[in-house]
């Protein structure tokens, strides 16, 4: 159904993509694979016309296309989810399917019943339910998610492109996700899926086509390949075991960050948590358990009814995550491309901001080969795929944004780091660098708290484990104790203490 061929892309003097090719047939999943920058977003974004290829053709059931923009891609079969969606938050699910090209009666008004019906059938065909007459902005990021398949097929869609899809999905929305799209595949639809999750690519791919830094390293049945060649073919190298050794327990760590009676919410339960030096702490539950929020409301960024925090034993009160800085409290946010960077800046900067005091060569300059230095160190340890550190950072690849509000915390001299699903869109080769340089940090006897929504990343990372349910913990984990089976059984029945 889709044949690219010797595709190729230049941004000013680099070039992006090298010749790739791609074919995927109708009723088809097919995984496209690769890490962080080797090119999966920008193919995506020429195949539905949104870049001009440099070179290279894209053919559709044989016929060449030459697309000048999006609607003639879309008009030719092509649909596409991107990780940020574009639907209008106050708009409802079906005003959002018809945008611009609204249903009209025969007297040119509104066919509000018409659009209607047509978003049921096409909701129903993918046996997918939800409100039609509140504003998307209420919807969870699944039912968006939906909202915008939805509207690729009430274009006809017969190529759909799924960039990232579950990346913010709980593992049932996932599921969920996967039962639309194996009833798109028996329609006939072909689907390309783009994901960082391998076992999902086992789970639900036919086909897949790897590419590493722009150029296509091979296509394969998914039948026909395992985990570790697979892992190859993305990064180039073996990637033996992802997650560093765990240091041995001290009994005697001095209590960094103390949580004494967090309540989240008016007659909830009450909580309360230690950090010690030395350790990575993992905060896991299901989404909506209230890791987040007790998190933020540490740091004066959530209202809780109450939350007493002691730093270092000292009760301190932080009005916003900035005042946890004073204290080497530092914050990653879930939210990061929003809440953690400032893309219109280059990388040097938003690696170095927060840390001058350490650049500072006297009361008026800072040290800018001092700077300059320590942030390219600090860029290359995560990975950073970027021409160099001057590059802004809304040039770069969604996965690589990440990594340069990682390298800022793992560069900065702070003692407790706060990391939100800290390898969320991170590739695989990257992301066991990330969990050394984790280690490296909490071996200086600093220490992480890791919320976290991957079971493995958490098991395999964490020390202790508090284990959250209905807004507040129900179990702290250690040792031995931390298995996939308990942390699930306390995420999903545990009792919370103390409810007032
Ligand atoms: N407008 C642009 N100007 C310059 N370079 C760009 C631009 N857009 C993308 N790039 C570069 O193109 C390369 C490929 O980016 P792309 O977004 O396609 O990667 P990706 O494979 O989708 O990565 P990820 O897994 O992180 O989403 C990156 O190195 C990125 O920095």
């Amino acid at each position: 159904m889709l044949r690219l061929e010797g595709i190729r892309k230049r941004f000013g003097p680099v070039e992006v993509l090298r010749g790739v090719d791609l074919e995927v047939k109708a009723g088809e999943i097919h995984a496209l694979l690769g890490e962080n920058g080797a090119g999966k977003s920008t193919l995506m974004k020429i195949l539905c016309g949104i870049l001009t290829p440099t070179a290279g053709t894209i053919r559709i059931n044989g016929e060449e296309q030459h697309f000048a923009d999006y609607d003639q891609a879309t008009a030719a079969g092509i649909g596409i989810v991107f990780q940020e969606f574009s639907l209008i938050p106050y708009l409802t699910p079906v005003e959002n399917m018809f945008l611009a090209r609204e249903m009209t009666t025969k007297l040119g008004f509104l066919d509000r019943t018409a659009m209607r019906k047509r978003a049921q059938e096409i909701l129903a065909q993918l046996d997918v339910d939800l409100p039609l007459d509140v504003p998307v902005r209420r919807l969870s990021v699944a039912e968006q998610q939906f909202v915008e398949i939805a509207k690729a097929l009430s274009l006809n869609a017969r190529i759909l492109v799924l960039d990232e899809p579950t990346a913010t999905l709980t593992p049932s929305e996932t599921e969920h996700l996967f039962k639309v799209m194996r009833e798109l595949r028996k329609q006939g639809v072909a689907i390309i899926f783009i994901s960082h999750h391998l076992e999902e690519i086992f789970e639900i791919c036919d086909r897949i086509t790897v590419l590493r830094d722009g150029e296509f390293v091979g296509d394969s049945d998914v039948a026909d390949i395992d985990n570790d060649r697979l892992v190859e073919m993305m990064v180039g190298r073996r990637i033996e075991n992802s997650f560093p050794p765990k240091p041995a327990l001290l009994p005697q760590a001095k209590i960094l960050l103390e949580c004494e009676e967090v309540q989240l919410r008016r007659g909830g339960p009450i909580s309360s948590f230690q950090l010690r030096e030395g350790e990575i702490l993992g905060f896991a539950g299901l989404v909506g358990s209230g890791r987040t929020e007790t998190a933020l409301a540490m740091l004066g960024a959530y209202p809780a009814v109450r939350c007493k925090v002691k730093v270092d034993g000292q009760e301190t009160r932080f009005r916003e995550p900035a005042d946890g800085l004073a204290h080497g409290i530092g914050l990653l946010p879930e939210n990061r491309k929003e809440e953690g960077l400032i893309t219109s800046f280059p990388i040097l900067q938003n690696i170095s901001i927060n840390n001058y005091a350490k650049y500072r060569k006297n009361m008026w300059f800072i040290d800018m080969q001092k700077e300059l230095a320590s942030s390219e160190a600090a860029m290359k340890s995560v990975r950073v795929k970027a021409p160099n550190s001057h590059t802004r950072v809304d040039n770069l690849s969604g996965g690589n944004q990440q990594k340069v509000v990682i390298a800022r915390w793992l560069n900065h001299s702070m003692k407790v780091l706060i990391f939100d699903e800290p390898t969320r869109g991170i590739d695989v080769g990257a992301k066991s660098e990330i969990y050394q340089l984790m280690r490296d940090f909490t071996a200086k006897g600093d220490a992480i708290i890791m919320i976290s929504s991957e079971l493995p990343e958490v098991i395999g990372m964490s020390d202790r484990v508090c284990v959250f349910r209905s807004g507040g913990i129900v179990a702290t984990v250690e040792g031995d104790a931390i298995t996939s089976e308990g942390i699930m059984t306390h995420a999903t029945t545990g009792k919370a203490r103390n409810v007032a």
